[in-house]
């Protein structure tokens, strides 16, 4: 039986500090155990270079002939792009967008009783990577990975069929609108269905699940010492992140440092994950990026972390491999990754890597 990505965890719980978050609202000082300062990640001030200015990930429109080497060439620079015209009804990411406002604003007693457990994926928390930091993170998170019904029924005891629904639906057009940027980012490679074992093998989408991500950034008294959430690649294959109206996703670009993502209304987020860059033999970048806060606005995002299967093992496309070299990275299965990732944070692209003889 390969392992859902419900039990990933199991062997790996995690010991947070504080078991519980604050209550935001009534601080008016940030206290030492939020205050982050460059010792406390390595990247937190580094500064945008003066060529910053006017760079930003590209906007790409899905009607647009030319999309695909668009996404191709984005996926290749930045790790990331917007898109609009992308086919997710308006109302749904209201929809979306309305569940998670409603979410966090319950009282905390009632969002602890769907806390994620040590062990667990799913659940109100802060989020798994909170436990490589010695500082805390502005945030509170709510992951959502098989069926919400249970977790909902404890957050809302009348109305959680509508939000469960709101979630499937959701769910739905994200699982359809990746695979299509996934096609398009690899056609783009001159790489297609054919060329890939797992996907000639499966029709359709059963060789892949997903992980939904609620995050909410309150309020926050002095945003420039805090962090909403750390510096991090995802490790899916690809994630397609919704972010209500208020600023606060940066993106890290070797060459220029940290690049606010500006909210586009309407528009979707698009990151290359760390499988998407091991399956690509690292020509698409996964793309390192953080979330910071602000002093008078909230914000809300909703990730959805698009991966294969349990079971699927992801390596290099034999035809983005050189014939005289050895591919890149080893295979991996995401739950393997996770796990991977789980005890070595960002040290775990590196150890699955083939390291080649001079
Ligand atoms: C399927 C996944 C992917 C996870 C773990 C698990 C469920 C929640 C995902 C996130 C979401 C928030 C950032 C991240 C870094 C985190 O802490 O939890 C992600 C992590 C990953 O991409 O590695
Ligand atoms: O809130 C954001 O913009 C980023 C969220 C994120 O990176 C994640 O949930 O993985
Ligand atoms: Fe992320």
């Amino acid at each position: 039986m390969p392992t859902m990505l419900t039990d990933v965890f199991r062997g790996h719980p995690i010991h947070l500090p504080h078991s519980h978050q604050p209550d935001f609202t009534s601080l008016r000082e940030l206290p030492d155990s939020y205050t982050w300062t460059p010792k406390d990640d390595l990247l937190f001030a580094a500064a945008p270079s003066p060529r910053a200015t006017g760079e930003n990930i590209p906007l790409i429109d899905l009607n647009n002939p030319d999309a695909a080497s668009q996404i191709g060439h984005a996926c290749r620079t930045w790790g990331a792009f917007q898109i609009a015209n992308h086919g997710v009804p308006l109302e749904l990411l209201e929809g979306i967008e309305f569940l998670t406002g409603s979410l966090f604003r319950l009282p905390v007693q009632r969002k602890l009783k769907a806390a994620r457990s040590e062990t667990g994926v799913s659940g109100y928390g802060v989020a798994r990577i909170a436990s490589f930091f010695n500082k805390q993170m502005w945030s509170e998170g709510f992951t959502i990975s098989g069926s919400p019904l249970n977790d909902f029924r404890k957050l809302w005891p009348k109305l959680h069929l509508n939000y469960c629904d709101i979630v499937e639906e959701y769910e739905e057009h994200m699982q359809k609108l990746a695979s299509k940027l996934m096609w398009l980012a690899l056609n783009s490679l001159g790489v297609s269905e054919e060329d890939i074992k797992w996907a000639r093998l499966n029709s359709d989408y059963n060789w892949a699940q997903a992980a939904l991500q609620l995050n909410h950034y309150p309020v926050c008294p002095q945003p420039d010492r805090a962090m909403g959430l750390a510096a991090h690649t995802d490790s899916s294959l690809l994630t397609i992140l919704y972010q209500n109206n208020t600023a606060g996703l940066q993106l890290f670009r070797d060459d220029i440092g940290w690049v606010t993502v500006p909210p586009v209304p309407g528009s979707l987020v698009v990151n290359v994950g760390d499988l998407f860059h091991i399956l690509s033999n690292g020509l698409f970048k996964s793309v390192l990026h953080r979330a910071r806060v602000n002093q008078t606005r909230s914000r809300l995002s909703v990730a959805f972390l698009w991966g294969p299967q349990s079971d699927t093992k992801i390596s290099p496309v034999p035809k983005l491999v050189s014939p005289f070299e050895s591919p890149l990275y080893r295979s991996v299965t995401w739950t393997e990754y996770l796990r991977t990732k789980a005890t070595h944070f960002n040290k775990a692209l590196s150890m699955i890597r083939n390291h080649r003889e001079e």
